[in-house]
């Protein structure tokens, strides 16, 4: 006898939600036409709807973030098997993290998304919501913490992240690579994520920044950030976490305030590390006072270090909520 899945649909906007118009422009729809998919695998899958915003990705922020996490919070206490989230692709890798972070579920959470809008040749949203729901129907996803399908790969939230512009294989893992595929409707996982403690908050804080290193850097943006409401700082910094030794003085200062400040590398592959032993050079930082997060790039350190301090950790145990090993 099939067991029939609750899988809760939540719909939040991007391109998977949007059509293209006659001059080739892709705009957002009043009604999103992959929200109307509600008999999608039906017989094996009751699929609840909640379109919970409709909004193009860059619209998002920490606080829809935090109303997705409600939402899936509360269909758990109503019994679903899993959620499949809808999301624009451009922040996915950063709603899907922030999830990740914040919700302790062991159901599965699959973020899925499209490069091609719903009415353009060979778009890609309706295959990759029906795979998402695969993915969160199947017992063997749980327990894997927040993950990300598209294009028939299966990625953590925690390493995944945008790679191209427009191509449909965008998502991609470096370093680690993904945790599973999909061949033909069927989720096949080839590793296993070792999970990070999760914080349950219930607010976002606000003015956490990202600055990228870069040859020449000055610290005339290090100066600009030097304010009381800064309440933390991600750095990508060079090559295994380095940075020039003219920005030293600034970054001194913000220290000074007892301002966070997160050191990551601005390379696509490998993790930060204190290796390097001239000014500026990551063993330096350290003996600064700068935390190295291993692991994350930029836009995922930022949500890790927004959390954190939204869960109220300060010194060594933000340090050390940050310094999560690289598993
Ligand atoms: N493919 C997409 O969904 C990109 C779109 N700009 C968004 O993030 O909303």
């Amino acid at each position: 006898m099939t067991v029939v899945k609750k899988i809760l649909a939540i719909h939040t906007g991007g391109t998977i939600s949007m059509s293209q118009n006659e001059k080739g422009e892709v705009v957002p729809n009043a009604q999103n036409p992959i929200a109307q998919q509600e008999t999608i695998m039906e017989g094996r899958v009751e699929l609840i709807t909640d379109e919970l915003f409709n909004l193009p990705s860059p619209h998002v922020t920490p606080v829809e973030m935090l109303k997705i996490k409600e939402r899936i919070n509360q269909g758990e206490k109503e019994g679903i098997d899993g959620v499949v989230i809808t999301h624009g692709t451009d922040t996915l890798e950063e709603t899907a993290y922030f999830l990740d972070l914040t919700l302790p579920s062991t159901i599965p959470v699959v973020v899925t998304g499209a490069m091609r809008s719903s009415n353009e040749v060979g778009s890609d949203g309706l295959y990759n919501f029906q795979t998402a729901i695969e993915v969160a129907a199947d017992d063997a996803s749980r327990g894997n913490g927040v993950m990300v399908v598209m294009n028939d790969e299966i990625h953590t939230a925690r390493y995944v992240t945008k790679t191209h512009t427009t191509n449909v294989a965008t998502f991609r893992t470096p370093t680690f690579g993904p945790i599973g595929l999909v061949a033909k409707g069927q989720p096949i996982y080839f590793q296993q994520l070792i999970r990070e403690d999760t914080c349950d908050i219930d607010h976002v804080v606000d003015h956490v920044y990202l600055l990228k290193a870069y040859a020449g850097m000055d610290a005339s943006l290090f100066d600009a950030l030097n304010s009381d409401q800064t309440a933390g700082i991600v750095i990508e910094g060079l090559g295994a976490g380095n940075l020039p030794p003219v920005t030293l003085p600034a970054i001194q200062r913000l220290l000074d305030r007892h301002i966070p400040l997160v050191l990551v590398s601005r390379c696509y592959n490998g993790v930060a590390e204190d290796i390097y032993d001239y000014q500026g050079g990551g063993i330096e930082l350290r003996k600064m006072g700068l935390m190295l997060c291993q692991g994350l790039n930029g836009q995922k350190a930022r949500i890790k270090l927004l959390v954190g301090l939204s869960a109220g950790l300060q010194g060594d145990r933000l340090a050390e909520y940050l310094s999560t090993a690289v598993s």
